[in-house]
C-alpha cells in the first residue's frame, strides 16, 4: 500500500519543505489542484527536477479539454493526471489516449459520484485507476468513511481513497486495501510532518 502526499493550500516554498521532510515515508507526490492554479504547470516541473525518484500526480481536476491538459500535465512530468469521473466520456476517452501516448496515467477522481452504473461505464471505457474522494467542503459532514468501498464492488480497478484521512481513521482504511491512501492536512498541517508520515506508513506497510 503505497502513501501520496497531497500538497494543497501550501505555497511553493512550503511544498518543497514538506516534500523534503518526508521523502523517505512517502511514495507519490500530488501536486494539488490549488497549487497548480497558483504556480501553474512549473510547480509540477519543479517537483519532476527536485525528486526524480517520486511518483508525481498531477491533480489537474480535468473536466473538459481532456486532451489539452493531459498533455500538459504528462509534457511537465507528471506520472499520473486526474480527471473528474462526471466528465463526458469523450474527456475520458481522450485523456486515456493521451496517457498511453506518453506511457503515463490517469486516475479518475469519482468525487460526488455515488452510481454505480457511472462506474461501470467508466470501466467499460477503460479506465483502471480510481480516487474514492471525500472533498474539502463536504468533509465538514465527515471525513473518508470505508462505507465508501461499496461503489466499487465487483470491479477490477486500482484503487485510491482521500478526504481527510488522519491517524485515528487510517487503521479502518486499511483493513479494507486500498493501493494508495492519500492524505494531505493530516501530515502538512501537523506541527512534526515528518513523524506523522512515518507513523502512517508504519501503519500501511
Ligand atoms: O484532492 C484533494 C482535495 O480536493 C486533496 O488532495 C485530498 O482530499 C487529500 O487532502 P486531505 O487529506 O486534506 O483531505
Amino acid at each position: 500500500m503505497n502513501l501520496q502526499l497531497a500538497l494543497d493550500r501550501l505555497t511553493r516554498e512550503e511544498c518543497i519543505q514538506i516534500v523534503k521532510e518526508t521523502e523517505n515515508e512517502i511514495d507519490i507526490i500530488e501536486v494539488g489542484t490549488g497549487v497548480i492554479k497558483e504556480y501553474g504547470m512549473a510547480i509540477v516541473r519543479e517537483m519532476r527536477d527536485r525528486f526524480p525518484e517520486k511518483k508525481i500526480v498531477a491533480d489537474m481536476k480535468t473536466c473538459d479539454a481532456g486532451k489539452h491538459e493531459a498533455h500538459q500535465a504528462f509534457k511537465a512530468g507528471a506520472d499520473i493526471t486526474t480527471v473528474m469521473a462526471f466528465s463526458s466520456n469523450q474527456t475520458i476517452i481522450d485523456t486515456l489516449d493521451a496517457a498511453k501516448q506518453y506511457g503515463k496515467r490517469v486516475m479518475i477522481d469519482l468525487l460526488e459520484v455515488h452510481s454505480k452504473d457511472r462506474i461501470k461505464e467508466l470501466y467499460e471505457l477503460g479506465v483502471d485507476l480510481v480516487s474514492l474522494h471525500v472533498g474539502k467542503d463536504k468533509q465538514i459532514e465527515g471525513n473518508f468513511h470505508t462505507d465508501l468501498f461499496s461503489l466499487l464492488e465487483g470491479f477490477d480497478f486500482e484503487v485510491t481513497v482521500a478526504g481527510g484521512i488522519n491517524l485515528e481513521t487510517l487503521p479502518d482504511i486499511v483493513q479494507k486495501n486500498p493501493d494508495t491512501v492519500i492524505v494531505g492536512s493530516a501530515i502538512t498541517k501537523a506541527l512534526n510532518p515528518q513523524q506523522v508520515a512515518s507513523e502512517m506508513k508504519k501503519l500501511i506497510s
